[in-house]
Order: structure tokens, then C-alpha cells, then sequence
């Protein structure tokens, strides 16, 4: 058995193409949605996952607003430019790629942001308001998850998700939105402390390997049938992208993503999600 892929790729692009009729519509109404990002230091990862988010902006109609700073910029230089970005009403939604250089205090500079412009779901306003149930932008690559198992008509209702990670950026709000009443998934968070993680691995129908730890998740450990996600973003020493999942689970699995081509793609269409319904909520705003 060889297991059906959760095409990422595609199913970004069947979001960006519905996306863009969206960005069409707020313009005819003359609102135009707007991406900031703001990219400290010249790690060429980010710079990479940056230019990236720019290129999808300029497919769905949405404009690009680019600060960057260099590695040596201070606290108050950063906030400075966070301030900016609240201000500018060009700018509907924005992102602060993270991480933020050595001897930055990242939730600080989160904390500056306009909740209400927070493209990555990652103020703590936003945090406290999935807790909370209410309306927010969503994390977006435990959103991109659930978007991705959900086109693929994955059952995620009643579901056993085991989730390995406990990062801020997915391990910690992945369960979050699984255990959600839309969702109904029965979670369990698994992670560098947990004692025996193969025997929660083998009871999962959905596995989220968000780890960083290369080929984490083995053959051996995956129930039959089972949807694997990998999370996962190492990098051998050519640079070329390593996930969570070992090669092998394609064979017993009954879905799985790829990495590249999985989450990633989706990750970057959720955003864009953000960034419009952002910009929508702005314009109704407006009018009433
Ligand atoms: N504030 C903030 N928000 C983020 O969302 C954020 C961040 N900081 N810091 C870094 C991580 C990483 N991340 C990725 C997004 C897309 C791909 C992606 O599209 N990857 C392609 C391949 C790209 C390649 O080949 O390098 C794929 O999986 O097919 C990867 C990684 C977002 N992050």
C-alpha cells in the first residue's frame, strides 16, 4: 500500500485562485489589501520564506510592504518599525518573521503589534481569543493542518491526533483547534519529555509531527490507514529540506504530506486567508 498525498501545492492554489477574486471584490469597493513584513538580520532561510510570501501577494492582488533591518538593529528600532506598520493604512496585516536575532525580546515586540493587523495569529490577544472561542486570525500552519486534512476529506470528527511538539508557532495551538466543537478531534501533545511516544504514536489516526527532530516518526510506529503530517523543517548540510517523517511511512500510512509540497504552501496560503479577511472585516467596518 502506498499511501494518497496531501497535496499542498495544490490545494494552496485552489485557496490563492478563490483568494483572488476576494482581493478583486474589496478593490472594486477601493479597499486594497496589504502585506507587511518585517525581516531583521540576513538568515537566508527567512529571507527565502519572506521573498516567498511577497511572490503570493503579487498572484492574489494583494500589495507588498517590505521593512528590513539589519542584524544589528536594537529593540527600540524594531518596535519603531512595528509602530509604523499599526500606523501605515496601507498596511491591513503584517508579519514579524521570526525568529528575531539574539538579545531581542520577541513577545515584547509581538506584544506592540495591532492585534487587529496580526497576520501569523501569534498576538497574545489572538492567543487568548481562540482560547476563548471568539472570532481571531488563526495560527497559521495548525490552520493550514486542518484546511489541508479537511479538502482531502480526511475525518477529522472523533478522530485520535497525537500532536509531537510544543513550539509557539504550531505545537502549542494546533490542539487548540483540533479540540474546537467544528473539529472534535481527541488530542494527545506529545513531546521531548514524553516517556514512550510510540505507544502514542501507534494509537493515532492523525499524526502532526511538528518536532524539528529529522525522521522522527518511523514505520514502525504508525498504525495502518493512518494521515500523516510532517512539520517538520531541518536541513541536511547540501540545504535541502529534512522532515519529521521518515521516508518508510509512505508505506503504511493511509495519507500523507510531503515536505516539500505539505504544509508549507500551506502555511503561506493561510496567511494570505489572514491578510484578506483582515481587510474585509476593515472594509465593513468602513461602510457601516
Ligand atoms: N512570523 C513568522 N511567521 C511564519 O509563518 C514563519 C516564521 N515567522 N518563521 C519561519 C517559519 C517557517 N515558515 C515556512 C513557511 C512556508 C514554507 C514553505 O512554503 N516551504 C516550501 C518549500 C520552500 C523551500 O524549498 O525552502 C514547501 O514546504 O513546499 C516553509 C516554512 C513560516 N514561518
Amino acid at each position: 500500500m502506498t499511501a494518497q498525498i496531501l497535496d499542498g501545492k495544490a490545494t494552496a492554489a485552489a485557496i490563492k485562485s478563490e483568494l483572488t477574486v476576494r482581493v478583486a471584490a474589496l478593490k472594486e469597493r477601493g479597499f486594497t489589501p496589504g502585506l507587511g513584513t518585517v525581516l531583521v538580520g540576513d538568515d537566508p532561510g527567512s529571507q527565502k520564506y519572506v521573498a516567498g510570501k511577497h511572490r503570493d501577494c503579487a498572484q492574489v492582488g494583494i500589495a507588498s510592504i517590505q521593512r528590513e533591518l539589519p542584524a544589528t538593529a536594537t529593540q527600540d528600532e524594531i518596535e519603531a518599525v512595528v509602530r509604523e506598520l499599526n500606523d501605515d493604512p496601507a498596511c491591513t496585516g503584517y508579519i514579524v518573521q521570526l525568529p528575531l536575532p539574539k538579545g531581542i525580546d520577541e513577545n515584547r515586540v509581538l506584544e506592540l503589534m495591532d492585534p487587529d493587523k496580526d497576520a501569523d495569529g501569534l498576538h497574545p490577544m489572538n492567543l487568548g481569543r481562540l482560547v476563548l472561542n471568539e472570532p481571531a486570525p488563526l495560527p497559521c500552519t495548525p490552520n493550514g493542518v486542518i484546511t489541508l486534512l479537511r479538502k482531502h476529506g480526511v475525518e477529522i470528527n472523533g478522530a485520535e491526533v497525537v500532536v509531537v511538539g510544543r513550539g509557539v508557532t504550531i505545537g502549542r495551538s494546533m490542539p487548540l483547534l483540533l479540540t474546537r466543537r467544528s473539529e472534535n478531534a481527541t488530542v494527545t501533545q506529545c513531546h521531548t519529555g514524553t516517556r514512550d511516544l510510540a505507544y502514542h504514536l501507534r494509537k493515532a489516526d492523525i499524526i502532526v509531527a511538528a518536532a524539528g527532530v529529522p525522521h522522527l516518526i518511523k514505520p514502525e510506529d504508525v498504525k495502518p490507514g493512518a494521515a500523516i503530517l510532517d512539520v517538520g523543517v531541518s536541513r541536511d548540510e547540501s540545504g535541502k529540506i529534512v522532515g519529521d517523517v521518515h521516508p518508510g511511512v509512505g508505506e503504511v500510512a493511509g495519507w500523507i504530506s510531503p515536505n516539500p509540497g505539505g504544509v508549507g504552501p500551506m502555511t503561506r496560503a493561510q496567511l494570505l486567508v489572514n491578510v484578506v479577511e483582515a481587510a474585509e472585516r476593515a472594509a465593513s467596518a468602513a461602510a457601516s
